[in-house]
């Protein structure tokens, strides 16, 4: 957790929102169809002109103006309205879902974005792990200890020495290292210990507020019976917070009129008047100190090779052992170096006079048990081509460990390539990075990036994306702002998160968990796969109605729809199936899949031959089922025999029957197309599986064709509705024309399901082909 302090690189780019690469690509696709919808319409209406096409209905009024209507009619068949509107509402319906799964999206369309993520750069603590942090080990003037207990419950446990078997009953509570250490240590800390009660089971926990990697000190302080009060026994003069950037944490603390730092702590020299402990990052605190403390209380010089031993053999050996060991050092003070409580001097002038010349006192190390399933959620991931890339405040040995505890590292993976300290990054010191051709280099390769900083999450994001991957990072602190903002998927944590880190991230994880994200893009990949599909099933009718009109002013046929019709079957009929296709669960093996290419347009290149073949047949069938009806009911096919029929009969009831036979056949082939319609969403829920594979398992879709069917029975049955404004007569089409009307879902079935070999066919030689 880096709450660091709210400095420098905090502010945020104003820049405005940009399109998602969905947008974008409905965009352009709308752009072309529209394009070559006022083609078609041109052509169309040249060849109606140049071949005298008459409305059957008004046979006196001069072609051009029916050839208007027409072109009319065929703009409103080509350009596919209901897209835009489906892909808002299955992107708001994704957001709605997400919130199930612990993921508030604050900006819609990351909802798709996720789908494409091909890497996720996740924080360790309370991210990767629980961040529930208990002291196991201690070490103090050369002695090992052993922490006992479990949680943070401070009643239960004691210290005990490693290695040597303790007495029944006895335990090491008193031993002068062990208080002299943790009351230090407590000193240091901004945390605080209670009970919680459920207020369900009347149960009653011990939690913490305040720091994750503080409360193990707590709880240890309290199991060797160190006071509780500590605040009102020691008054504190001096706090250097913590801080993600430095790494350690600074008090000072009056002690005058004590000898010892407390009862059973090591002693003080005469004339003490404060007392400093600095507690922190192991390698950086054993290097600015001078002197150690033994465990008989003496204090003697500490050399270099002595610092080596204490790093190897306790620092790296516990880190090893994935704990996060902290260190603790002290300094007695007479007379302080400068004016402490001064505002005029800065906290790290004050820190830089403070921190050199203590006396290592003891290191504690506490362990933080990784979240449930993390270690699956990274196993899905890799297998979905997602890299996982742990970024950590933690020491490079410790986030080794616990890296290869969730299989973020796997046991074949070289250490020198594949984890790294963040001073790599920028070996000449800080805020000197590397050029973009070296970082890029070991981005491309590191898993582990160790004691990072926050500027440090923003160099690794900015080139990870510099090599085309769609990155989703992790943060919580005011200072990953600049990180969430620049990742294409930022991740803020809803529990441990600044409100300035969720104000820059595209989504928040409301439970903090690193499986959350993963489950987010897999939801993220099936409303992709989903806007697919009701784009596919959308174009193909569209594509059906253009072909339809093109016919029937080319063979010089009634026109089958009025752009009325058309637009109810648009925007009503189809509407709901499309949307219920947006909702697909997606399909099984969406996890095994490779991401998206980040470029990938909406519609690929089987896909539009899938469109068209789908188009192709609905338009076959259901031309088919038309000429069947106008001969049914008319006798007659085409435009030239009806309007000699006309003029055969001048009386005006048979000119009105000539019409109402006509609209017949018009309905049948509308209540026909609906059924195609709503056949075809069952067989678009997949491009290339059968229709009878999970048949039922989206129950939306069954609820939205059944709105569909009663849409359509209104569009056809309600008097002055069906036949004064859609021009449809559903109530005397008979028996023949219901029943007539199924032959089309029927053919439908077949062709389009046939279809679907050579789709699969195609699907395959795309994938060989990327
Ligand atoms: N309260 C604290 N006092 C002193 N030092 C601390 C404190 N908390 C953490 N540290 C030191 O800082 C390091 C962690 O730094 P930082 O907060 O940037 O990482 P983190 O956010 O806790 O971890 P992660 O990035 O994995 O979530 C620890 O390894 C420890 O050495
Ligand atoms: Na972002």
């Amino acid at each position: 957790m880096s709450h660091g302090q709210s400095g420098g690189c905090a502010c945020l780019p104003s820049s405005a929102e940009n399109k998602t690469p969905l947008q974008e690509n409905i965009g352009s696709l709308g752009a072309r169809i529209g394009v070559l919808a006022i083609l078609i319409c041109g052509v169309v209406f040249l060849i109606g002109l140049l071949i005298k096409t008459k409305d059957p209905e008004y046979p006196d009024n001069p072609s051009w103006i029916y050839m208007i209507l027409i072109a009319v009619t065929l703009a409103v068949a080509a350009i596919p309205e209901g897209i835009p509107l489906c892909v808002t509402i299955s992107l708001a319906i994704g957001c709605q879902e997400m919130v199930a799964k612990n993921v508030q999206v604050r900006k819609i369309a990351a909802v798709e974005t996720l789908g494409s993520a091909s890497v996720i750069c996740s924080d360790k603590t309370g991210t990767l792990t629980e961040g529930k942090m208990t002291m196991t080990k201690m070490w103090s003037g050369g002695l090992e200890y052993n922490v006992t207990g479990q949680g943070f419950d401070p009643t239960k446990g004691a210290v005990f020495r490693a290695g040597v078997v303790a007495a029944p009953g006895s335990n090491s509570n008193r031993e002068l290292g062990v208080r002299s250490t943790l009351l230090a240590a407590l000193l240091c800390c901004d945390t605080q210990l209670f009970l919680e009660e459920d207020p369900s089971t009347g149960e009653r926990t011990w939690q913490y507020r305040g720091n994750s990697s503080e409360a193990p000190i707590v709880v240890a302080a309290r199991k060797v019976g160190l006071p509780e009060d500590i605040v009102s026994q020691y008054r504190r003069i001096l706090t250097i917070p913590f801080s993600s950037s430095r790494k350690m944490m600074l008090t000072v603390t009056e002690v005058a009129g004590r000898t010892h730092l407390c009862e059973g702590g090591m002693a003080l020299p005469p004339m003490t008047r404060s007392f400093t402990v600095c507690k922190g990052a192991p390698n950086w605190i054993i290097q600015n100190c001078s002197s150690i403390l033994r465990a008989d209380g003496s204090i003697d010089p500490l050399s270099e090779a002595e610092k080596q031993q204490i790093n190897t053999q306790v620092v790296d050996a516990y880190s090893d052992l994935a704990l996060r060991v902290l260190a603790v050092a002290v300094g007695c003070i007479q007379q302080p170096p400068l004016d402490l409580e001064s505002e005029d001097i800065s906290v790290d002038q004050k820190f830089e006079a403070l921190k050199s010349g203590l006396t290592l006192c003891g290191m504690v190390a506490s362990m933080d048990p990784d979240r449930e399933g993390v270690q699956e959620s990274v196993l899905a991931a890799r297998g979905a081509g997602i890299r996982v890339v742990m970024i950590t405040g933690d020491y490079l040995k410790t986030a080794i460990a616990i890296a290869r505890r969730v299989d973020i590292l796997q046991d074949h993976d070289s250490l020198t390539d594949s984890a790294v300290d963040c001073n790599m990054l920028r070996p000449a010191g800080d805020d000197q990075y590397l050029c973009d051709e070296k970082i890029d280099d070991m981005t491309s390769r590191v898993r582990v990036f160790a004691r990072a900083k926050p500027a440090d999450k923003l160099e690794i994001v900015k080139s990870l994306q510099r090599q085309g991957l769609v990155c989703a990072m992790t943060g919580d602190g005011v200072n990953d702002a600049p990180a969430l903002h620049e990742a294409r998927i930022g991740v803020a944590m809803g529990l441990q998160g600044t409100e300035v880190a969720k104000g820059a991230a595209e989504m928040v994880l409301t439970d903090d968990n690193f499986t959350s994200i993963v489950k987010a893009v897999e939801k993220g990949r099936a409303i992709y796969a989903g806007i697919q599909k009701f784009v596919a099933f959308i174009m193909s009718v569209h594509i059906a109605e253009v072909i339809q009109i093109f016919f029937c002013v080319v063979v010089s046929m009634p026109l089958m729809r009025t752009p009325l019709q058309i637009l109810f079957l648009i925007l009503v009929t189809d509407l709901p199936p499309s949307i219920a296709l947006g909702m697909e669960p997606g399909e099984r093996n969406i996890l095994e899949q490779p991401p998206r290419p980040k470029e990938e347009p909406i519609v690929l290149g089987w896909m539009w031959i899938s469109i068209c073949l789908n188009g192709l047949i609905l338009s076959v069938v259901i031309i088919g089922v038309y000429v069947v009806s106008l001969q049914h009911y008319l006798g007659v096919v085409f435009l030239s025999d009806i309007l000699e029929k006309k003029k055969g009969t001048p009386s005006e009831a048979e000119i009105h029957d000539i019409d109402m036979n006509l609209s017949k056949a018009r309905t049948v082939a509308f209540i026909s197309l609906v059924f195609c319609e709503n056949v075809r969403a069952y067989i678009c829920r997949s491009f290339s599986e059968p229709v009878w594979v999970d048949l039922c398992t989206n129950s939306v879709m069954q609820r939205a064709v059944l709105m569909a069917q009663v849409a359509m029975l209104c569009a056809v049955l309600i008097p002055f509705f069906s036949t004064d404004i859609l021009g449809l007569d559903g109530l005397h089409i008979g028996w023949w024309g219901w029943l007539f009307s199924l032959v089309g879902p029927a053919a439908t079935l077949v062709l389009c399901e046939l279809s679907k070999l050579l789709t699969k066919w195609q699907m395959k030689r795309f994938s060989v082909v990327v």
